[in-house]
């Protein structure tokens, strides 16, 4: 791939089964991709069938047998192996990254970093997976072994191509399943570098496969009678859809959704911090982040403060081609989207919002980018909490700003939502943050800070935003179920 905006297309087969790129054996329907930053076409993607479905389902199979049998400190060692190539191409992936998802090269070489990241602290945590002894009467024993699923499938959304489909890998491959991934057909092509790199760290042929498609692809991995486990990340209609057809074979799920988190801002929050705090919670990604901090509450008293000062970074922000160094923000991810987008601002206006800054299209002077997806980040001020852009997610960079009186107020209107994916609270009174995050219906929680991710700590939700966890120790649970054995050491007492 060429590492130039508005010069790349992809030739090579983006389905990766058995250890090699294939092409699917029955790939039906062509989906464009593009390149956000220039419009242009990328590649024609073909969706994959039923029968490639179950070729890659296959492959995992074979080589969940070989992986499953491993110890942990083998499956370690690979697994470092694969952290340390991702490390050494990290520009690379980062360059693919940005020319498929639009973001700034600045943030996909963040993004690379916490996928390595991610595989190496799973790759520690894989040689000290074990169970427990439990003594019993008259020297009888009981143990538990923590074992492996089977065939995992991952299915990805298009904002964190790389990063989504190593923490949903990561853990699982560290309790020895087998993977199929489908990544979002907007952003098919890291996952597949992905599987390359597993193969030459050496991992078995099959353990890590690729399937590309849509919503019927999808569907087939998730109705497959030999698939253990599915893990989404995506809107909350589609997670309806999956836990549906989960039930079906009771297979469980992980399900990593939407959100409308709320960002508290006291008045006694320091404020340079709280202020790079709401910039981080809103625009990174161009603010097509699931956890994002949409909905800033700020404490009335330093309302216009705070709000002057937000307003005044956000119209700083660098917007334009995303492989320049400076660039800060890139394009959304395709024309629908940023139209949807557009329609919210639009009714945000016509609902009685300010536009404080931005919200407006941009159209870069460079030629070459004057088809790509761009528009200006924006603070929308004046809002009621009844607002269709302060309740639904928008999945761009669109900051709602909502003062607020007290402490108790303020909780309960942060939490009067359908989602609970994330939260954040800017203070220096450690009671009041403590007490404060403590209070939020969220899974993930911020204190003066927002949106960094350490792998070392479990990220989900609560409410309409899923379930399960990934990153952390806690991800251990959701890829591993737990056997019990018992042993007796004396005679049978039989009743009959
Ligand atoms: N929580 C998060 O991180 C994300 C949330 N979203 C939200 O979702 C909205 C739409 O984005 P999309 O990418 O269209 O999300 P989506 O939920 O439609 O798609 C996510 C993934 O699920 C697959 N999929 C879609 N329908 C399926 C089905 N019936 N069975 C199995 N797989 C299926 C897609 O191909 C894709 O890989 C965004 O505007 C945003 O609100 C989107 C991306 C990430
Ligand atoms: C990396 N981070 C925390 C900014 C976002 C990760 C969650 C997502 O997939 O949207």
């Amino acid at each position: 791939m060429s590492s130039a905006t508005g010069t790349s297309t992809v030739q090579q087969p983006l389905n990766y089964r058995g250890g090699s790129r294939v092409q699917p054996a029955d790939g039906g329907q062509l989906e464009d991709v593009f390149e956000p930053a220039t419009g242009r076409v990328l590649c024609k993607l073909p969706c994959s069938g039923e029968k490639e479905v179950d070729l890659a389902v296959q492959s995992a199979k074979a080589a969940f047998k070989i992986w499953s049998q491993m110890s942990g400190m083998e499956r370690c060692r690979v697994m470092l192996e694969a952290a340390r190539i991702i490390r050494e191409q990290r520009d690379e992936i980062a360059t693919m990254e940005t020319i498929n998802n639009g973001k700034s090269i600045f943030e996909a070489r963040v993004d690379i970093d916490i996928s390595w990241q991610c595989l190496e602290y799973y790759a520690g945590l894989a040689g000290s997976l074990a169970g427990e002894h439990i003594q019993l009467p008259g020297g009888s024993f009981g143990y538990t072994r923590r074992e492996p699923l089977g065939v995992c499938v991952g299915i990805g959304a298009w904002n964190y191509p790389f990063q989504i489909a190593c923490w949903k890998s990561g853990p699982a491959l560290a309790c020895g399943n087998a993977m199929v991934f489908k990544p979002s057909p907007f952003t098919p092509i890291s996952a597949v570098k992905l599987a390359e790199i597993f193969t030459e760290a050496g991992v078995p042929k099959g353990l890590f496969n690729v399937v590309q498609g849509g919503a019927a692809t999808g569907q087939f991995l998730c109705h497959h009678p030999d698939v253990a486990k599915i893990s989404f990340t995506g809107s909350v209609p589609t997670g309806m859809k999956i836990m549906e057809m989960a039930a079906k074979g009771i297979k469980p799920v992980t399900l990593e959704l939407g959100g409308k988190s709320p960002l508290i801002i006291f008045s006694d929050a320091d404020l340079e911090n709280a202020v790079k705090g709401a910039l981080m919670a809103n625009f990174l990604t161009q603010g097509e982040v699931c956890c994002n901090g949409t909905r800033v509450f700020v404490e009335r008293k330093i309302l216009d403060t705070f709000t002057k000062e937000v307003v005044k970074r956000t119209q700083k922000i660098k917007i334009g081609d995303p492989l320049l160094e400076d660039t800060r923000m890139g394009a959304l991810i395709n024309r629908p989207h940023l139209n949807r987008v557009q329609g919210f601002i639009k009714q945000a206006k016509e609902q009685g919002a300010e536009v404080l800054c931005g919200g407006d299209l941009y159209v870069p002077d460079d030629p070459k980018l004057k088809n790509g997806y761009y528009m200006r980040p924006c603070v929308l001020g004046n809002c009621k909490d009844d607002m269709t852009c302060v309740k639904e997610e928008i999945f761009g960079p669109v900051m709602a700003i909502l003062p607020f009186d007290t402490e108790e107020e303020v909780v309960e209107r942060a939490n009067a939502t359908k989602f609970g994916l994330a939260g954040g609270v800017f203070t220096r009174d450690i009671q009041k943050a403590h007490r404060v995050v403590a209070a939020l219906k969220a899974g993930m929680c911020f204190i003066n800070n927002y949106n960094i991710s350490p792998v070392e700590l479990p990220f989900g939700g609560y409410k309409s935003s899923g379930f399960g966890r990934e990153n952390g120790r806690a991800a251990i649970e959701y890829y591993s179920q737990l056997k019990t054995v018992c042993v007796e050491m004396g005679d049978v007492e039989s009743v009959f």
